[in-house]
């Protein structure tokens, strides 16, 4: 596992050295391919389309949030991502694709690929049967993960192929999200369990759900990388 990470809380940091499989997802061959334009556009798309799928459940998992919070700054928080998802971060995808002859209606029309599938029902799941920490620490890996590879690819990469992907993680804007939400989680974790939350067992059950998110998310990756395993 790496030593450091890019700082957005005191739980994330703890449960990102925990999580066996951090490093599988931050420096993903998908990641690589990324960082110096090797990645085929074919992958790229193929993944844009399932994660257009994805962030549907995603936008649905954070409105499980607004449900699951018990402040109003939580709500706020919760309420502000799905706006974010929904008409900034989908739009996104969809203009990407337009621009490569994938049109709105074929992308909405995109097959969930398994792989997918598991991962937002995991997540959705931590919400349904748990309460607001338990889908935080499910969702947590998907947003910050994101912003570390944003930040070590603004710094590393090689080529300019897909440097608009990594400008959009790397930008104040995404990377000042992903403190907000670091912020969130320490917050949620001392009103709910007291400033000790980190020496309690329901911290290490916490720990253990984001590193089954980590996973899924390398899941998700390597799903892009094969495209040929698409369901049809
Ligand atoms: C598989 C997958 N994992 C993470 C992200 C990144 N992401 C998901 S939602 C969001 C906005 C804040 O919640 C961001 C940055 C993604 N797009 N696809």
């Amino acid at each position: 596992m790496s030593s450091s990470g890019t700082g957005y809380g005191t739980a994330v940091t703890a449960w990102r050295a925990a999580a066996p499989d951090w490093d599988a997802y931050t420096r993903h061959a998908f990641v690589e391919g990324l960082r110096d334009g090797t990645l085929p556009r074919a992958a790229f798309l193929h993944y844009l389309a399932q994660d257009y799928v994805f962030l549907k459940h995603f936008s649905r998992a954070w409105a499980l949030a607004i449900v699951k919070a018990d402040t109003l700054p939580e709500m706020e928080a919760a309420t502000a991502t799905v706006h974010g998802l929904l008409h900034y971060e989908m739009g996104l995808h969809v203009k990407i694709c337009a621009e490569a002859g994938i049109d709105a209606e074929t992308l909405a029309a995109t097959p969930e690929h398994p792989g997918n599938m598991a991962y937002t029902r995991y997540v959705l799941e931590a919400g349904y049967s748990g309460d607001f920490l338990d889908l935080l620490a499910a969702l947590a890996p998907c947003v910050l993960g994101y912003g570390e590879i944003g930040a070590r690819l603004a710094a590393e990469a090689t080529s300019d192929t897909y440097g608009d992907w990594i400008g959009t993680y790397a930008g104040d804007d995404y990377q000042g999200i992903c403190r907000d939400v670091g912020a969130l989680i320490d917050g949620a974790l001392t009103h709910r369990l007291g400033p000790d939350y980190a020496t309690l067992p329901r911290f290490a059950m916490l720990s253990a759900r984001f590193a089954q998110a980590t996973t899924l998310e390398v899941g998700f990756w390597d799903m892009g990388l094969s495209p040929s395993s698409a369901p049809a």
